[in-house]
This record gives structure tokens, C-alpha cells and sequence, in this order.
């Protein structure tokens, strides 16, 4: 069915055609009055980012709201972009550019950014800790005698602990003295490490929602105080706030949006903004967060005064009957109320499997038959596998990569990268530009290249040591502090160098290493910015642009690491724990192969940043940008590669081909199996398991596949009813050939291509046969069908690692060459 509104749908139209339907009209038409609350609640692939967009285009084009006075939140920067995308289709770039739609961690940091220095005379830049700075910030003030200030306390606790101090004392759910006492601290000791962390302007990401509630309230204090106003001027313009992904709000979260609508409007008198919230209760899967599907329902207490009104829409445009129907009698054991707007599709596959490592073997070589049997219709990056760990998806990489040599990308909520040994690249980045807080960099940097027993003992004397010469040194950096020591050193005056005391192991080494680092961070640094100033005197603007690139970027990087032999230390696989003994060889392989998604992951992280910062019109480096934005800004991913993501990362994605992963690593059942089997009924069913269920399945547009380890047959009836054990056979199915290409928007391949695509596949099966059966090695065999037309032309045959001479090469070459090579 598809109900579509004649009349004003036309003025909604997008220029591709995609009409609103009726139910979708009246939520884009509805006013947005003061003091109003529009809550749209509404399933799977309904629309529900679709009709936002829309609504906003509305208001703006017929209910006299100007862009700038439209703000748009969500939860994550892909919903984000979706929104924007489909504002493209609607709206001129202008128009665009003036309406505020953001992340709720990224609006708050820009809020932070921007005002702060309006309301707080002593504020400084903040730098965001993310969790790797704030491991290392932990380890290295965790323990010994910690002198700031000319002051030295002795504070002795584990880093998770401070961690969580911290965090307490910060979200004001302990007093310093209180916090002090129950973790027998030294209060001074507190104090002064949250004295340094404001000086320098540390803060955690949970942080900046915090810090933007207390701004907004200070702002607003300061109005009742001075009388006068003193209103933050973006927030006194937004008339309109509208929130996607509404399930997914915690306590914070609302807090924000509570102040944002009741923040005072110009020229609005008292009245409130207008909010708009959309969601689907029964996709709320971040409890561990604080969010709760009721929340949709308990937001009308934080709002008595409003007017409110509930609108949904009953249709899906993502879900075949026969998904939306599965996926609402296994999650809920309820009929599903909602229509399918492209009809009848095929049902989905429940495959039986014996081991996990056969589950993963099954999905990739059947995502190989898809591929090669439609002659390329089907690309790799319209597959996604789903998971529920992390863990797993290392572990189907690794297959992908060592056996099938095929591309695959993870998905992840930020750029992947940031949560590796990479991070190490973001410190040198931050002391190459001499960003805020960047002697914390330094020091996190130096704690890894003394990675002998006592280092963290060695980093506080260092420490210490900087802050008694910053007496008589005021304001200069470490960087400096450093530097006086070691020109000392090399006049051979040394007996009293305090960093050669604390260095003393390991005849120099370490000092050597410091010294050829900070050489090279002078060399870089002065590289760099040559460019920069050389291009600032030509004042040509696409010169300024283009003076520093990611290529130069990552030169720096590598001569850098290379000079503070760091290296070694990212090359080197993370401990795998005492009691596990496993394999050297391998581990340093699986390594290997994970180094390779990072090291991926940064270049495209860098060359997505470059994009936006080609794009932008804020005057700053690209350095500065990126530093800036890096947590941010994430590339859209690539055809040749097939997608792989926990569920909670692929929440709000569709893709035409889904496979979900049942097995799990513990023990034979499935992770599913009690959703799957007779053992759930309404009394007993894990509701979060559930509705994790309902969201890995809605991610499908036509073909979705479930790993069990029992038998369909051995399972409930509603499985049996909405599932199939047989594998889809595309082309002889009319009905998933139809769906899929109306979903692809693209035409069936030639006669000869399909032909060619089945001869390869079997060249694919008969070898693969071969290698199987054959216990001696066998090299590579590259596809040499004629049909090399599609993307999976080169596909490689198996090879045992052991052939494979490509990590043979010197790690740091492997390192370069891949970040190269993207460039
Ligand atoms: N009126 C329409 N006509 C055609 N396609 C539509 C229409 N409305 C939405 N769609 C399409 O339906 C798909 C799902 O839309 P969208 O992502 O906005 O759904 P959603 O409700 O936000 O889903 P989820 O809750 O799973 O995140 C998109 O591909 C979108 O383009």
C-alpha cells in the first residue's frame, strides 16, 4: 500500500520523486506553535527521518520560521547525516547551512566552544578526553607524589578508580572531601588534580553535556542576576527544537532538552519553544545508558504546560511484509500492525550451524554466491553482518581478510582509530600544533617509550621535576623544560640533570629516544607551517587551503613515530592476558591483519576531514580542523566493501542484505535461542533481548539470514511459520528479483555478465575444493574469468597466510604503504 496525500504532498515532493504519505503529511504539516509537544511515535524504516526532514523544509518554506531559528538533534552523526541528506533533496545549500542539526555531544561542544569565554573569565580551550587519554591520564597521575603548583601531596590509587572519582565529583554525585575519605585519598591530592585538569581544560565526552547545562544555566543566572540581558544568542534564536531517535535518550540527554526548550526565545515573551520528538519505543536498546522505552511517554510530566499531540504512521518502506511480520512475532510474539509498502518479498533464512567459526565461513562464502551469481548486481557494500560484540567482528575480519582476501569495512560510532594504539597519532598531533593541553600529550608519549616496570613512578618525578622549574619558568612548556635538559646534556654538564636521574636505566636510551623525538617534532613542525605561511603570503585562498595536506600530514606522523620509536609499540599485539597460552605466530598475525583496518581507518578519517575542511569557510589549518573534528567527522563508506557492525552501531541503517550472527562464543546456544525456541512467552521474555532482535532484523530491505544451532524444525512454531531453511535462489524467485532491484535501483546485468558471474563462482567452488582437500600449499590464483566486470574480478582465491609474503615486509613499510596508497 501506498497512501499518498494528493494535495500538499506535491509541494512536499522530492525532486526524485519520494512522496509523503498521508500519515507522513500530517506530521510534516503539523503547526509549531510556543508550548507545544509533537510526538511522533512510529516503526521501523516508517519514515520517521524522512518526515523530519520534511516537516522542517515545511515550516521554513509556510509556517514563517527562518532556518536559523531550527534546531535539530540526535543521537549519532549518522542519523545526523541522514537527516542532512535528505534536506539536500529539499532545500537549497543556503538553507542548509543555516539550520542547526547536530549530535547532542557535538552541539554541546560547540556551545562550550563558542561561549564560554563569555561567562567564565578564566576559561581555557578544552581538550576533549576520550577514552585512551583518559587511561593514560589515570596511569600517569594515579599513584606516588604528585607535586602542582609548588605543592606536593601523595595520593596512591588504582587508575580505574580515579577514573571513577572523578567522574563522581564531576557529575556532583560526590563532594571532594566525601569522595576523599571513602577512597582514603589525600584531598589535597583531589584537589589539585582537578585544578590541573580545569587549567588545561580537560574534559570527557559525558562531560560536555554537563558543561553545557551549567553554561546554560549560568547564562541564565547571570540575566536574573545583572538584569540585563546576557543571553546566549543561538539559543535565544531557536524557536523550533525538533529530536530524532527519541528511544535512545537517557537522563542527561533530556535535562539538555529540557533547558533548550525552556531557554527564553528574543521577542517570544514568556512562551517556549516548540518540540518535536520522534521514536519507536520498541527500539530503545541503550538501557545500559538510562534510556527506557517509556521515556517517550514520561517526557509530558517535564512539560505540563504544553499542548500536546501523539501523531504515528502504520507503513514501513524498508521492511517486506515477510520481514516486518518475522520480526514482530520473534521479538514480541505479536502480530505486526504495520504495512509493508513494497509488498511481498521472500522469507527470511534460519540456517543451522555446528560451530561459530562454520556460521562465519557460511555468511561470507554465501555473500560470495550472491555477488557472483546475480554478475555483480549485488556489491559487497549492500551486505552488512551483524553482531553483538566487537570480538566477533575481529574474528570475521580476520577470516575475510587471511582466507578470502576480500575488503570489508567496521562500522563504528566514531572513527574507529581513536579507540586503538593509533590514538598515539592524535598525541603527536596535538604537540605538533601545540594544542591545549598538549604536554599531557607529551607525557602520554613518553610513558610509552619507557615501557619498562617503574615507568609510571618515573613519568610523576618528571612531572614533578617540570613544575619546580615552571617556578622560575612561568608559562613555559614541557616541551621547553625538556629541551633545557638535554642541551645540557649534550655540553656533557650533566652530573646534576635531573632527567638524566630519572632516566638512569637503560644506558641513555630512553633519553636518546626523547631527544631525537623532540628534533623531529622541531623538523615537522617547522615543515608545516612553512607551508602554511609561505601560502599565507600569496593570499590566495585555495593556497591556504591546500598548504597543508593529509599527505604531509601523514609524513609527519611517520617521521615522528619513527624518531620516538613507537613503532615497535604499535606493531606489537595488546597482552592476551596470563592464562591464556596461545600461539606467538598467530596472535602477532591476527595483529596484523587488525593494524591494517586501523591504519585504513585513520587515512580515510583523515581524508574525509580534508573534504569538509576544503568545504568549510572557517578560517583555520587543516591540522587545526581536523584536531578539532576528528571525533566527528566519519567517512560514508565505500562500494567494494562489505559492511560489518554490532547492532547497536547499525541502529537507523537499512541494507539490502542482512545476516545476522546467532552463534555465540559461549557455550553451543544461541545468543537468540530463547526468542527461537518455545521457551519465551509474554511472562518470560528478556524485553532487551528483544528489542536488540527487532533492530538487528528491521536493518533488512529484502533479504535477511539468522544463525541457529538447533534445526528449524526443532523450533518454536512461529519460527517455523516465518522463516525458511532454503537458501534464496535470486534469479528464480520473481518476487526478491523485483524487490531487490526496485531497492537497488539498478538494472538486471546482461545474459553474458550473469553467465560469466556463475561460471566464475564455480571456478571460485572447484577451487576452493582443491585447496580444501589438498594438504600442500597452493598459490594465490587470481580469477581469470573474462567476467571482469564487477567488482569481485580480483577476488583471490584462498591462500594459506603462510604463502602470503605481503606482511612479510618490515611492518613500518606496510605501515606507510597503506597510508599511501589511499592518498
Ligand atoms: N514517503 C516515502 N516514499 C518512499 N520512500 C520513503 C518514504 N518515506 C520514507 N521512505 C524511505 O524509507 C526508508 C526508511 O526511512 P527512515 O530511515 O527515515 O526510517 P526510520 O523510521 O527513521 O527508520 P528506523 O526507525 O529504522 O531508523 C528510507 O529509505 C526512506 O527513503
Amino acid at each position: 500500500m501506498n497512501e499518498t496525500a494528493s494535495n500538499d504532498s506535491t509541494e512536499s515532493r522530492e525532486p526524485n520523486g519520494r512522496i509523503p504519505t498521508a500519515s507522513q503529511l500530517e506530521i510534516i504539516t503539523h503547526p509549531c506553535e510556543p508550548n507545544t509537544l509533537l510526538k511522533v511515535k512510529a516503526g521501523p524504516g516508517s519514515g520517521k527521518t524522512f518526515t523530519l526532514a520534511h516537516r522542517i523544509a515545511h515550516l521554513i518554506k509556510n509556517r514563517d520560521i527562518k532556518p536559523s531559528e531550527v534546531l535539530v538533534l540526535s543521537m549519532s552523526n549518522r542519523a545526523v547525516n541522514n537527516i542532512q541528506k535528505t534536506l539536500a533533496k529539499i532545500l537549497d545549500d543556503q538553507t542548509i547551512k543555516e539550520i542547526t542539526v547536530n549530535t547532542f555531544h557535538s552541539f554541546s561542544s560547540q556551545l562550550i566552544d563558542e561561549y564560554s569565554q563569555f561567562y567564565y573569565k578564566d576559561y581555557r580551550h578544552k581538550r576533549l578526553m576520550d577514552d585512551i587519554s583518559w587511561r593514560n591520564f589515570s596511569n600517569i597521575f594515579s599513584g606516588k607524589v604528585i607535586s602542582l603548583d609548588g605543592e606536593s601531596v601523595k595520593g596512591s590509587i588504582t587508575p580505574a578508580s580515579l577514573e571513577k572519582v572523578l567522574s563522581d565529583i564531576k557529575i556532583g554525585k560526590i563532594s571532594v572531601s566525601k569522595a576523599a575519605s571513602e577512597f582514603q585519598l589525600n584531598e589535597a591530592y583531589l584537589k589539585l588534580l582537578i585544578e590541573y585538569m580545569n587549567k588545561n581544560g580537560f574534559i570527557r565526552y559525558n562531560d560536555l553535556i554537563i558543561n553545557a547545562l551549567e553554561l546554560i544555566q549560568d547564562s541564565l543566572d547571570q540575566l536574573n542576576e545583572v538584569g540585563q540581558v546576557q543571553l546566549i544568542p543561538t539559543l535565544s534564536r531557536y524557536k523550533v527544537v525538533i529530536v530524532d531517535e527519541f528511544q535512545d535518550m537517557y537522563h542527561q540527554l533530556l535535562s539538555i532538552i529540557h533547558s533548550l526548550v525552556k531557554y527564553p526565545t528574543v521577542n517570544n515573551g514568556q512562551q517556549l519553544k516548540h518540540l518535536t520528538i520522534a521514536g519507536d519505543p520498541n527500539q530503545s536498546i541503550y538501557e545500559f545508558l538510562g534510556s527506557k522505552p517509556e521515556l517517550m511517554d514520561f517526557i509530558d510530566y517535564d512539560f505540563p504546560s504544553f499542548q500536546i499531540c501523539e501523531l504515528s504512521i502504520n507503513e514501513t518502506f524498508r521492511l517486506t511484509n515477510e520481514i516486518s511480520k518475522m520480526s514482530s512475532k520473534i521479538a514480541f510474539g505479536t502480530d505486526s500492525n504495520i504495512i509493508s509498502s513494497k509488498g511481498q518479498g521472500e522469507l527470511p533464512i534460519i540456517r543451522q550451524h555446528y560451530s561459530q567459526y562454520q556460521e562465519y565461513i557460511f555468511i561470507i562464502e554465501e555473500i560470495i554466491r550472491l555477488i557472483f551469481e546475480l554478475g555483480g548486481l549485488i556489491k559487497p557494500a549492500d551486505c552488512i553482518i551483524l553482531t553483538r560484540y566487537n570480538k566477533e567482528i575481529d574474528e570475521i575480519s580476520k577470516i575475510m581478510s587471511t582466507i578470502y582476501d576480500l575488503n570489508f569495512e567496521k562500522l563504528t560510532s566514531g572513527n574507529e582509530w581513536i579507540k586503538t594504539k593509533l590514538h598515539c597519532f592524535l598525541d603527536i598531533l596535538y604537540i605538533l600544533n601545540k594544542n591545549a593541553g598538549f604536554e599531557f600529550s607529551l607525557l602520554s608519549l613518553l610513558l610509552k617509550i619507557d615501557n619498562k616496570i617503574g615507568n609510571r613512578g618515573r613519568i610523576s618525578k618528571l612531572f614533578n621535576e617540570y613544575n619546580s622549574w615552571m617556578k622560575n619558568n612561568q608559562s613555559r612548556s614541557l616541551e621547553d623544560y625538556l629541551n633545557e635538559q638535554l642541551i645540557q646534556d649534550s655540553t656533557k654538564n650533566n652530573k646534576i640533570l635531573k632527567l638524566k636521574q630519572i632516566y638512569k636505566i637503560d644506558n641513555q636510551s630512553v633519553l636518546n629516544k626523547i631527544n631525537s623525538f623532540l628534533k623531529s617534532i622541531r623538523d615537522e613542525r617547522n615543515k608545516i607551517f612553512e607551508s602554511y605561511n609561505n601560502a599565507i603570503a600569496t593570499q590566495d585562498h585555495e593556497t591556504i587551503k591546500n598548504s597543508i595536506t593529509p599527505t604531509m600530514i601523514l609524513e609527519s606522523i611517520f617521521n615522528i613515530a619513527e624518531a620516538l620509536g613507537i613503532l615497535d609499540y604499535i606493531n606489537e599485539p595488546d597482552s592476551q592476558g596470563k592464562h591464556k597460552v596461545q600461539d606467538n605466530k598467530q596472535i602477532e598475525k591476527d595483529h596484523k591483519y587488525i593494524l591494517k583496518r586501523w591504519l585504513y581507518s585513520f587515512n580515510s578519517s583523515l581524508e574525509c576531514s580534508f573534504a569538509n575542511y576544503i568545504e568549510s569557510n572557517k578560517e583555520s589549518t587543516f591540522l587545526d580542523h581536523f584536531l578539532r573534528n576528528c571525533n566527528d567527522e566519519c567517512p560514508i563508506g565505500n562500494q567494494d566493501s562489505i559492511k560489518l557492525s554490532t547492532i547497536h552501531t547499525a541502529k537507523g541503517l537499512e541494507y539490502p542484505i542482512v545476516f545476522i550472527v546467532g552463534l555465540s562464543k559461549f557455550g553451543n546456544k544461541s545468543y537468540w535461542e530463547s526468542l527461537l525456541t518455545n521457551e519465551s512467552n509474554s511472562v518470560s521474555r528478556d524485553l532487551s533481548k528483544s528489542r536488540l532482535f527487532y533492530v538487528a532484523s528491521t536493518r533488512a530491505q529484502s533479504v535477511l539470514y539468522l544463525g541457529s544451532t538447533k534445526p528449524i524444525d526443532e523450533l518454536s512454531s512461529e519460527v517455523q511459520q516465518t522463516f525458511t531453511n532454503k537458501l534464496p535462489q535470486l534469479l528464480d524467485s520473481s518476487k526478491l528479483m523485483s524487490n531487490l532491484l526496485t531497492q537497488l535501483q539498478r538494472p538486471l546485468p546482461h545474459e553474458a555478465k550473469l553467465k560469466s558471474g556463475l561460471q566464475s563462482y564455480h571456478i571460485f567452488k572447484s577451487r576452493k575444493q582443491n585447496y580444501c582437500t589438498s594438504s600442500k600449499k597452493f598459490n594465490s590464483i587470481e580469477c581469470t574469468s573474462s567476467a571482469s566486470v564487477w567488482p569481485m574480478s580480483n577476488f583471490t582465491i584462498p591462500v594459506p597466510i603462510s604463502t602470503s609474503s605481503k606482511w612479510r615486509l618490515k611492518p613500518c613499510k606496510v605501515m606507510l604503504k597503506l597510508l599511501m596508497k589511499r592518498c
